[in-house]
């Protein structure tokens, strides 16, 4: 009788005299065991094939590196300095670690921001963490790659460069001081406190939001932000889909989010069609988006306009109301720069006046408005409301002598680059005068840079410069504790309140 492979293998254990119990562990054993050779030699191959060409740095436990470091850091700013300049003491600026189990490195102000921004679209492509590719969806721009990126941003380009950003001034002029109206001067009382935070994010919410959809102040707008501050919490937590935890919460939001957008979009084609939209809808961004072909004379398709309309909405509100918020609160917290502030809006108002033009602001004012400009970006600078975004390398890159290989992540980090004393003198002090001389290039990157600059940039500068422009000449306010810590979630804020005194009558 012919002996099978199984026989002899039997009789091979048998002679080792195994019971079969002990015969499937020592299988398991033997084979974990060479597992584990292989496993060792092949990683420490990789290791020492490129060792002094990777880009300094740990990657941490295995799988989770620095995972949950990264995302406790980004609760507060203090602890997102710490994390990544502990990072710097260590390895330098340019270094390497680990998130969600890929190798990132970080790119070092200015020659590595550079690298990435000027090789983004040939050697890199945008890459999202994947709680944050989930809650974005499929088709917005911010996520898509290549040529369709670039076609849809010329596309959208259309509604926010310079040109049509000066067609929105009187928009968002008359918005502001309604705002103000009924949020700030509302109040009885000649002095007041409030979270300067909780009113930014309404302020920047409902700009956004008349821009998209003509949706006004109330209820509904209230309650629709409430979802995006669902959403937006999920960004950066961890991604565990399970009752109770911010990731969970923040895909039902999105769920219900995209659910009003189809009724708005579906609402809007019927008003259109039977010429029923208002005045104000006709030239709003929905129903540019609805009816304006891209240059291949193609209309976005519905789920596109969806997740435009999505990222676009919080692109416009969760960035602008932490670099407001901030910008409020170091005003509050600077009394000098209060008083020069007011200097310079007095002058705006009385040229305007002496000009007998009407009191509606203009992109000329826009231009004068100096310094508060030098005083925003100082915010930006201290507090960036985006600390960083991910690229994946397409293709291996070599930078400054060190390779990133293909498949690696790469992130750009505003705080590092912002906290460089090499490019910002005292950094930890705000000082808007620093800004009297334009920084060293690709060392301030609050917007971002390259082909994936912030598209919303100028109307970002507009809707910021109008709200101070309205705010330092009808109230003066201060902080309630000099010594409060800005929280992130992962947007900049702080949690407590300014004292507010009216300024009556206003200048
Ligand atoms: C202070 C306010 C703002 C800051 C600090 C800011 C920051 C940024 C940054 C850093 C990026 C680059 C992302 C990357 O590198 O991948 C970006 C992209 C973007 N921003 Fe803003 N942003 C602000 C306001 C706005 C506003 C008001 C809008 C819209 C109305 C907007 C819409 C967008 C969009 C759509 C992108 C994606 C562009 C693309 O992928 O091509 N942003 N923003």
């Amino acid at each position: 009788m012919a002996t099978t492979g199984t026989d002899l293998l039997a009789s091979f254990w048998h002679r080792l005299s195994l019971k079969p119990l002990e015969v499937s562990y020592t299988f398991l054993i033997i084979a974990a065991t060479i597992l584990l050779l292989l496993w060792t030699s092949a990683s420490s191959y990789f290791r020492t094939r490129g060792r002094d060409r990777f880009p300094p740095g740990s990657f941490g436990f295995p799988i989770i590196g620095d995972t949950v470091q990264f995302i406790l850091a980004n609760k507060s700013d203090v602890a997102y300095r710490i994390w990544i300049q502990k990072k710097i003491a260590k390895y330098g600026p340019l270094f390497k670690w680990r998130f969600q189990g890929m190798p990132v490195v970080v790119m070092d102000p200015p020659g590595g921001n550079k690298f990435l921004f000027q090789n983004d679209g040939t050697s890199f492509e945008i890459y999202w963490p994947v709680q944050m590719a989930t809650l974005l969806g499929s088709e917005p721009i911010s996520v898509l790659r290549g040529e369709r990126h670039k076609l849809l941003r010329r596309h959208l380009n259309r509604f926010f460069n310079h040109a049509a950003v000066s067609r929105y001034m009187e928009e968002v002029d008359r918005k502001t001081v309604q705002h103000l109206a009924r949020h700030w001067a509302g109040k009885e009382e000649p002095e007041f406190e409030l979270v300067p935070f909780d009113v930014a994010t309404l302020y920047t919410f409902s700009e956004i939001c008349n821009l998209l959809l003509s949706l006004d102040e109330g209820p509904e707008l209230e309650s629709f932000l409430k979802d995006f501050m669902k959403w937006q919490n999920g960004l950066l937590s961890l991604p565990i889909n399970l009752p109770g935890f911010s990731y969970y919460k923040a895909l039902k939001a999105r769920k219900r989010i995209l659910q009003i957008l189809e009724e708005y979009v579906k609402q809007r084609k019927r008003e259109l069609a039977e010429g029923r939209a208002s005045e104000r809808a006709k030239v709003d961004i929905l129903t540019n988006l609805l009816t304006v072909p891209d240059e291949n004379g193609n209309l976005l398709s519905d789920s596109s306009v969806y997740d435009n309309l999505l990222v676009l909405l919080f692109a416009g509100f969760g960035t602008s109301s932490g670099a407001l918020a901030m910008t409020i609160h170091f005003i509050g917290k600077n009394p000098d720069v209060y008083a020069q502030l007011v200097q310079e809006h007095k002058s705006i108002v009385d040229k305007r006046r002496e000009e007998g033009r009407e009191d509606v602001l203009t992109m000329e004012d826009l231009s004068a408005m100096k310094y508060t400009w030098r005083v925003i970006q100082e915010s930006l600078r201290l507090q960036p409301p985006v600390g960083g975004f991910f690229r994946e390398a397409i293709e291996d890159c070599e930078y400054n002598g060190y390779v990133v290989p293909k498949g690696w992540k790469v992130m750009y980090s505003t705080i590092s680059s912002h906290y460089d004393p090499r490019f910002f003198k005292d950094p930890m002090t705000f000082d808007p005068s620093r800004w009297e001389q334009p920084p060293v290039p690709f060392t301030f990157i609050s917007f971002g840079g390259g082909p994936r600059q912030c598209i919303g940039y100028e109307f970002a500068k507009m809707q910021m410069l109008a709200f101070i422009h309205h705010l330092v000449r009808r109230y003066r306010w201060s902080v309630t504790d000099p010594n409060e810590i800005v929280i992130r979630d992962p947007i900049p804020r702080t949690a407590k309140t300014i004292k507010v005194i009216k300024l009556t009558p206003s200048s």
